[in-house]
């Protein structure tokens, strides 16, 4: 089946003649069922958007903040009023603008994209010359480092989708094309556009050499059933929705090559926080023999962060999983969105750069590859 072409968004960025940015971000609450994009007006929005999971996936949680941001602060509303008072003292509106970056970074602490784009962002005005007219210089840095963000993303989804095809086919270069299973949403709708693992789906799609892909449906918020398989619908792929409960038995009776997953924070020795479920999607392809590989972009690695234990990990309200299964309304519930998968399941880590693979000692060396391959 031919590809169709990648034609999902998960937002809309304008910026107009007079600098005024708009943000509208695809409502993924409402999805498969109906396509609606949602404005945001203000650093809130883009918080509540997170927050609430309207926008998810770990490189979009990072744009849509940056983005919202630059609308907060080109809009005609108090801010900008507030940021003129401050015009002429570069400290005030700098400390001004990193209160609102701060705020951002406290809607989902999981997903790494976020702090580290809040990172590059104060690293770019930190370096801004303080002379006049500051305002207008540091708010069109931000709207700028929107953009660049947004570009970066796609080329290196698409860098990974080349990269983990490549490497993919070298193995399994079966008649009818390569079998994957997947978990969580991590295509188009969580990121600028193509995606990570589902990006790397995508390619082999694109190639004609894409057996099969299972979607593991992904409770208890299911992005899987209702964002992969709508992407995978869209796109044409042949695809089948699994319960997470199905992937051993799936792999068993169908077979797979290999599992390709999205990450929310790979830490130094390649433990890599991603959608709860991932860590069991992990041991049953080990025990099935079925490689495991984690999609990342530079942007979800945490070189900070030796290794999994101390990844925080958000719990979502439990009204969250009661609201989708048939239990009575009063049960305790434990609810964390992400899990940790031990760096010894995983098979390889691609990245826009190429695949980092285990040394001879069964380790990753996730900083000697950063900086092996940092420009
Ligand atoms: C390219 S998205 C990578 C990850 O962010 C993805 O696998 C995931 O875990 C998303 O979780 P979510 O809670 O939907 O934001």
């Amino acid at each position: 089946m031919a590809a169709k072409g990648n034609n999902l968004r998960s937002l809309i960025f304008e910026v107009d003649d007079d600098g005024k940015a708009s943000l509208s971000v695809l409502d993924q609450l409402l999805l498969p069922h109906e396509t609606k994009f949602v404005p945001i007006e203000n650093v809130e929005g883009a918080w509540d958007a997170i927050r609430s999971m309207r926008i998810r996936g770990a490189p979009l949680i990072a744009i849509v903040a940056v983005l919202g941001l630059a609308v907060d602060l080109t809009s005609n509303g108090t801010t900008i009023r507030d940021l003129a008072g401050l015009a002429n003292s570069f400290s005030a509106t700098r400390e001004y603008i990193y209160d609102k970056m701060a705020y951002l970074t406290t809607s989902r602490p999981t997903a790494v994209n976020l702090s580290n784009a809040m990172v590059e962002l104060r690293d770019i005005v930190e370096k801004m010359s303080p002379e006049a007219p500051v305002t207008r210089e540091i708010v069109g840095a931000i709207v700028d480092h929107g953009r660049h963000m947004l570009a970066r993303d796609v080329s290196d989804n698409v860098a990974i989708g080349r990269h983990g095809a490549d490497d993919l086919l070298s193995r399994h270069d079966r008649p009818d094309g390569v079998r994957l299973v997947t978990i969580c949403n991590t295509g188009s709708l969580a990121t600028a556009g193509w995606g990570t693992a589902l990006g790397v789906a995508r390619e082999l799609h694109r190639r004609g050499r894409l057996e099969s892909i299972a979607c593991l449906e992904t409770r208890p918020y299911n992005q899987g059933s209702r964002l992969t398989a709508y992407e995978i619908r869209e796109e044409g792929m042949n695809g089948t929705l699994i319960c997470d409960s199905m992937a051993a038995f799936y792999m068993r009776r169908r077979g797979a090559d290999a599992c390709v997953v999205g990450a929310d924070r790979v830490c130094a020795n390649g433990d890599t926080a991603n959608k709860v479920g991932t860590y069991a999607l992990a041991i049953i392809a080990r025990e099935m023999g079925v490689e495991f590989f984690v999609a990342s972009p530079f942007t979800t690695l945490d070189v900070d962060l030796s290794c999994g234990d101390d990844i925080e990990i958000e719990e979502r309200p439990p009204g969250e999983m009661l609201e989708s299964a048939c239990a009575p309304k009063d049960m305790p519930c434990w609810n964390p969105g992400f899990d940790v998968t031990p760096a010894e399941y995983i098979t390889g880590i691609i990245t826009e750069r190429g695949v980092l693979k285990k040394s001879s000692d069964g380790t990753f060396d996730v900083i000697g590859f950063v900086r092996e391959h940092s420009s």
